[in-house]
Parts: structure tokens; C-alpha cells; sequence
């Protein structure tokens, strides 16, 4: 459930018609609702009330400084993977203990700020990560506390470029080798071994994949503590999809069922990372039609957004439903067309044959469900102002990030003297 509705014949983000944000803050512009941010934050923490859980929202899916203080005041915790990303969550309030640093390729200079912070958990993903790791906490005077992020070999059955638990993956250490790995981390002076990590995709849609990989991540820990590791939690990643089609996935409460009943009873502390689930729906990409065009075959519908704005459709053939702003007549019938954005390139297509209202140049229409790896992938291809955000709340809303002057793109660049005279 979201809080983008049609209400008096116009589209609504909460008690703010997106018609009026569009005009007052120009198009294209993300519109994200503090009230969903809020629900499902909420809903997910809820699903594991009475377990020992900790939420680490990802912050990739979004990274908006609003958009994580919302979420920190409501006891967020980060899952991150830059040092950007650790310094924005920091910055937005959500206290060090309760960060955990994933990636495949952390540097010493990351390592350096996240254990001077004091963070809650690194999920090394390799052997040479927690050497390197070890040198840089026993030089500083300290201990790192870790998990490895083990690959179990599961098929997620999503997109092939967002799985991320098959052997053939980059990620995490290699399942047969876990045991092995573990055994030689526990040597090492500067690494405190607390945990077991696993993340195996974006946006699942089934529960059997999460099943199988939480199945693996128990036997995992009880031959671990047998082996004499105290294993105190398991981080479990994040993953659990958004209906962006109108197909349902399964609920975080039928999700924390499988993950209560695989790990429940191990007495561990659960991590959960989850972005697209929190912030998915809880966003809208707003843009104006600037022609409709009649090509020889089919008929494009151009608007001043672009695949730099919303890469998702041209990146994994990601499908977001797309409405009018203006409410449409019941009665009125659809026509095909494909949508489409400014950029020279044919991949920036946001859908192909398209079943849409009539639309003009000056309407508004609004993708749905793009609060999550929207507007943090978005780039200035083709000398595009990076997309503005707004963050509503009630019946007010604020610019949480301005659209950049064309001049500070041209002022990023600077002319070697050989090429002033
Ligand atoms: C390590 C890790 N944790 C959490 C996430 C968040 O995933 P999602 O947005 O699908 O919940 C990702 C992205 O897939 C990830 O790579
Ligand atoms: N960017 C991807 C998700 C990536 C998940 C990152 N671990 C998407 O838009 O679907």
C-alpha cells in the first residue's frame, strides 16, 4: 500500500496534488511519501517483533539524506557499502552500532573510517578482504567485528544482473570453503568473528530461494560453533520484492516466517537489510509529455525524462507502471504507444506498447514504484541535470535535493593549460 492516489479527478502524494509539485518544482522529479517510508519500515520491523532483529535499511536503493533521517528517527539501522554511503548514514543520525559494511571490494581507507566510527558488523566477502582488514584494525588498535558473507549456491530466480547467490557470482566466499575460511579468520589478530552473512538478490519474488540459502546459513552456524566459532548472528541481507506489476510477493510477515523458522532458534541476533522493499513503493518519478510523436510503425509518447533519470526499464527490463497525473475518464479507451525519453539512444525506452490514456504535450504522467534505485543510479548523460527529489509529508512538501544549476556540470570539468592559448 502506498500513498499515491487519485483523489478530486488528480493524483495525490499524500495530501499534495503531484500536479502541483511538478509545476512549482519542475519536471522530471521524484516524489517519495514520508507516510510509506514510514508504513513499511514499520510493517517489515514489525514482522519480527520478540525476535532479537536489527533493520539495516540498504542504503544503494536510496540515499537521500531525508529519506534515511525519516527512516533513522523510526530506529533504522544501514547496511552499506561505500564510504559515501557509511557517511551519509552517519550524517542522517543513524548511530555507528548499528551499520554494517558489505561489499565485494572495500578499501583500506574504508576500513579505517568504518572502524573509527565504531560500526556494528563488516560482511567480508573474501579471503584477502579479511587479511587486509586485519592489518588495518591491528594497526589502528582495534578489532574488527565480522561476518563472511557466504555464497550458498541458490537460484533466486531473479533478474540475472541483480542475483547474487550463485557460484558463478562474485559475491561472498565460496559455501565448500566456508568452514576453512573461518578457521583461518578466527587467527587473525585483528578480527573478531560474530557472524554468517548471506544475500542472494533483488527482488524476489518467490520464498523458496530465501528458504534454502537461511537452511544452508543454519547448518553453517551449528558446524561452525562445533568447530568451536562463537557464532552470535546472522545476517540475512535484504531481497524480499515489491509488486511493481500487479503481481503480489510474499509478505514480510510470510517472509519472517521462513527466516524465524530456518534461524529462529539459534539465539542469534538477526540482520536484516532490506531497501527496495521500504522505499520501492514509497516513490514516484514524475515527468511531462513533451510531444507525441507518429513514427511509421508505432506511435512514442516523449518525455523530459530519460534512462539517466530511471535507468531501471533500459538496465534489467525493469517494468514500472505508468499513470496520468489527471485522473482518467473511465470510458476513455487506451492506445498502445512506447514511452520514451530524450536521450539518443534506443535503449532509452521506458515501456514498448504501452496501454495508456490519450496523452498531450504538458501532461503529466508519473512512474510508480521508483523510490528504490531511482534516483541514486540516475547520471547526467547527455548533459542532464541529475533529477530533483521531493519528500512529502501531509499537506506540505519540500525540495530534499535541487535540481544542480547546468552551469556546476560545466564547472566540473577544467581545461589543461596546453589547451588555453
Ligand atoms: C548486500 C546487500 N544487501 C541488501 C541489498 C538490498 O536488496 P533489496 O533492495 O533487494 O532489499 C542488496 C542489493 O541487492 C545487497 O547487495
Ligand atoms: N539496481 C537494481 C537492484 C540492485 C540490487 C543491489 N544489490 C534494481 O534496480 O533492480
Amino acid at each position: 500500500m502506498d500513498h499515491f492516489n487519485y483523489r478530486n479527478g488528480e493524483l495525490y502524494a499524500e495530501d499534495v496534488p503531484v500536479a502541483k509539485i511538478a509545476a512549482e518544482v519542475g519536471t522530471p522529479v521524484y516524489v517519495y511519501s514520508t507516510a510509506t517510508l514510514e508504513r513499511h519500515f514499520n510493517v517489515f520491523s514489525q514482522a519480527f517483533d520478540g525476535a532479537n532483529a536489527l533493520v539495516c535499511f540498504a542504503v544503494k536503493a536510496n540515499s537521500n539524506l531525508a529519506v534515511l533521517k525519516t527512516l533513522a528517527r523510526l530506529g533504522a539501522g544501514a547496511d552499506v557499502v561505500s564510504e559515501g554511503e557509511l557517511r551519509r548514514a552517519l550524517a542522517a543520525g543513524i548511530p555507528a552500532s548499528k551499520i554494517v559494511f558489505s561489499g565485494v571490494g572495500k578499501k583500506p581507507s574504508e576500513m579505517e573510517l568504518a572502524l573509527e566510527v565504531g560500526i556494528h558488523q563488516f560482511n567480508v566477502e573474501s579471503e584477502p578482504e579479511v587479511h587486509v582488514l586485519s592489518d588495518v584494525a591491528s594497526r589502528m588498535g582495534k578489532t574488527a567485528q565480522i561476518a563472511f558473507r557466504v555464497n550458498p549456491d541458490v537460484d533466486a530466480k531473479t533478474h540475472a544482473k541483480i542475483s547474487t547467490g550463485k557460484a558463478e557470482n562474485k559475491f561472498g566466499v565460496p559455501w565448500q570453503d566456508a568452514s576453512r575460511i573461518y578457521g583461518e579468520a578466527a587467527k587473525l589478530p585483528g578480527i573478531e568473528i560474530k557472524g554468517v552473512d548471506v544475500h542472494i538478490g533483488s527482488q524476489l519474488t518467490d520464498l523458496e530461494p530465501f528458504a534454502n540459502a537461511f537452511d544452508r546459513v543454519r547448518e553453517l552456524v551449528q558446524q561452525l560453533r562445533s568447530e568451536g566459532h562463537d557464532i552470535t548472528r546472522v545476517d540475512l541481507g535484504g531481497g524480499l520484492g515489491i509488486p511493481y506489476d500487479g503481481n503480489i510477493p510474499p509478505s514480510p510477515v510470510s517472509y519472517a516466517n521462513v527466516a524465524l523458522n530456518s534461524i529462529g532458534n539459534l539465539g542469534c541476533q538477526l540482520i536484516f537489510e532490506p531497501g527496495r522493499l521500504i522505499v520501492g513503493n514509497a516513490g514516484i518519478l514524475v515527468s511531462e509529455v513533451v510531444y507525441v510523436k507518429q513514427g511509421a510503425e508505432r506511435k512514442f509518447v516523449i518525455l523530459d525524462a530519460a534512462m539517466n533519470d530511471l535507468v531501471r526499464p533500459a538496465m534489467y527490463d525493469g517494468y514500472h507502471q505508468i499513470d496520468t497525473v489527471r485522473e482518467p475518464d473511465g470510458s476513455v479507451s487506451l492506445e498502445a504507444a512506447d514511452v520514451v525519453g530524450p536521450v539518443c539512444e534506443t535503449g532509452d525506452t521506458f515501456a514498448r506498447g504501452r496501454d495508456l490514456p490519450p496523452v498531450a504535450a504538458g501532461d503529466f504522467v508519473a512512474f510508480r514504484s521508483a523510490g528504490a534505485y531511482g534516483a541514486v543510479m540516475a547520471s547526467t548523460y547527455n548533459t542532464r541535470p541529475l533529477v530533483p527529489e521531493v519528500l512529502v509529508n501531509g499537506d506540505h512538501y519540500a525540495v530534499i535535493r535541487a535540481r544542480p544549476e547546468l552551469d556546476a556540470l560545466l564547472e566540473l570539468d577544467t581545461i589543461p593549460d596546453w589547451l588555453e592559448s
